[in-house]
């Protein structure tokens, strides 16, 4: 079967209740019926329905006890994509909406975007519908040794390397390590985000959004701009968010919100502060409190059970979830004079809001594409793990910045169209391409 249509078709038939996955193949599908028609290699031996198909999904119980010494059942699962050109690599998300749907999503947008970093890694994801948010880290800590004594079975340091996610950072990493550690006895570079005393690298915890910026400052130099003097509105207040603060402000825009699922707070005109910064992270990371507790904390204006879409701006980072921004959402933006869309998150654009940044022609990144220096920066990890060395946060921070100039070129060689680069289908091409040869140079697996 080489048709697209009958393919997606097939596709929402089988699993009729994975609606996230539905999307990113719809996304890509659409890239790819042009680029196909030209290239028919790519659509020989079954390489479109393998594709979208999971190597592999493992599904498991997690059964775990908690402060009141109850039991507790999650699931949890890791679904290893695609392995033509490297380990299975990608986050875990601990999150209660997590299910396949979610997780295939992921996995499958994860594939291209690892492609895109030019480094040697398949695609992957996992996680489970266990809810860290008001957990002490004593029920956090049991839960992830639970976890691990299943996942431990399926990854490996050639096989399968996770990292962090939704709900997954540091502290989960750690826990999460030295529970295979024990079980495996050995010291290896089985995950990434590690700390900086046990194979860590420096630059990880910031590479998604300091990669996600320097993306975005490589679209508007294609128009002649910069993030100098930029109004920046950023949604969610997590490790993507924080970080793509962080480089914004660096750079000398004006970051004007940063949002959770409850709301958004609002900076004045100059936007946040360093010292605002500072705070966040402190109240985020140690503290683990709503962002209304931070807005009541610093005089700042809080927006309970809205987006941040409606701020005017001229450059956007959504950073939070998928789906967060949509055809509406978009619309105001541009209303509003944005000018420049750079996805921190994965897929957090829906499809019609997409579809309203091309039609208008404005800089649109979609996430596979700029916010692969997270992944990137794994990868970077890897490297340093595997010859037992640990570079400087400059040369990490300069390697970060080559790949995401890189991948910004490679967009624009797959994606330009009479004078317009459409990012969406640069990202798509390119990764597809990558991944495509490999599979058809493997055989048919
Ligand atoms: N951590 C990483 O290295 C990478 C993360 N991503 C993506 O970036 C996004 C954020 O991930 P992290 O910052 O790592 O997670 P995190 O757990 O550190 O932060 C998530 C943030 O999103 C907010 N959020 C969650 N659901 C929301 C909703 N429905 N509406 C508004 N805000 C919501 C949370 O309040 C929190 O501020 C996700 O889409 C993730 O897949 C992508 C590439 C790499
Ligand atoms: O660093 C990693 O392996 C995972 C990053 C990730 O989950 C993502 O790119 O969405």
């Amino acid at each position: 079967m080489s048709d697209l249509n009958a393919l997606f078709q097939a596709i929402k038939q089988r699993d009729p209740n994975q609606a996230p996955f539905h999307q990113a193949v719809e996304e890509v599908f659409g890239s790819l019926a042009p680029f196909l028609a030209k290239n028919p290699q790519y659509t020989k031996y079954g390489l479109l329905e393998r594709i979208v198909e999971p190597e592999r999904v493992v599904s498991f119980r997690v059964t775990w006890v908690d402060d009141n010494g109850q039991v507790q059942v999650n699931r949890g699962y890791r679904v290893q994509m695609n392995s033509a050109i490297g380990p299975y690599k990608g986050g875990l998300r601990f999150h209660p909406t997590v299910d396949l749907g979610v997780l295939k999503f992921l996995a499958f947008e994860q594939v291209f975007k690892n492609a895109l970093t030019t480094l040697p890694m398949g695609g992957g994801k996992g996680g489970s519908d266990f809810d860290p948010k008001g957990k002490s880290d004593a029920e956090v800590m049991r839960f992830c040794q639970a976890f691990m004594s299943e996942l431990f079975r399926h990854i490996g340091a050639d096989t399968d390397v996770p990292a962090g996610d939704i709900g997954v950072g540091g502290r989960e990493i750690g826990f999460l390590y030295g529970q295979y550690k024990k079980l495996r006895n050995e010291f290896s570079s089985v995950l990434t985000g590690k700390g900086l005393t046990w194979g860590g690298s420096l630059i990880r915890p910031e590479a998604t959004g300091y990669g996600t910026v320097y993306f975005a400052e490589s679209m508007l130099n294609t128009r002649g701009e910069s993030f100098e003097g930029k109004r920046v509105v950023i949604s969610g207040s997590g490790n993507v968010s924080q970080y793509a603060a962080e480089k914004s402000i660096q750079k000398g825009a004006k970051v004007l919100t940063v949002s959770d699922s409850n709301g958004y707070v609002l900076f004045p005109e100059n936007g946040m502060t360093e010292k605002q910064l500072a705070d966040l992270l402190v109240l985020k990371n140690e503290r683990r409190e709503r962002l209304s507790v931070y807005a009541k904390e610093q005089g700042l204006q809080y927006f309970a059970d809205q987006k941040p879409w409606g701020v005017a701006c001229d450059v956007a980072l959504p950073c939070a979830t998928q789906n967060e921004l949509d055809t509406e959402d978009a619309k105001t933006l541009l209303k509003n004079g944005c000018i420049c869309v750079a996805e921190g998150a994965n897929m957090p654009s829906t499809l019609g809001a997409v579809n309203v940044f091309i039609d208008a022609k404005i800089l649109y990144a979609p996430g596979k594409a700029s916010n692969a220096g997270g992944v990137a920066t794994s990868g970077l990890e890897m490297s340093q793990n595997a010859i037992r060395l640990s570079w400087s946060t400059e040369e990490v921070d300069q390697r970060l910045f080559d790949i995401m100039k890189n991948i910004h070129e490679n967009c624009v060689e797959h994606g330009s169209e009479n004078g317009f680069v459409n990012y969406v289908n640069g990202a798509n091409i390119a990764g597809f391409k990558k991944v495509a040869t490999a599979m058809l140079e493997q055989g048919v697996l």
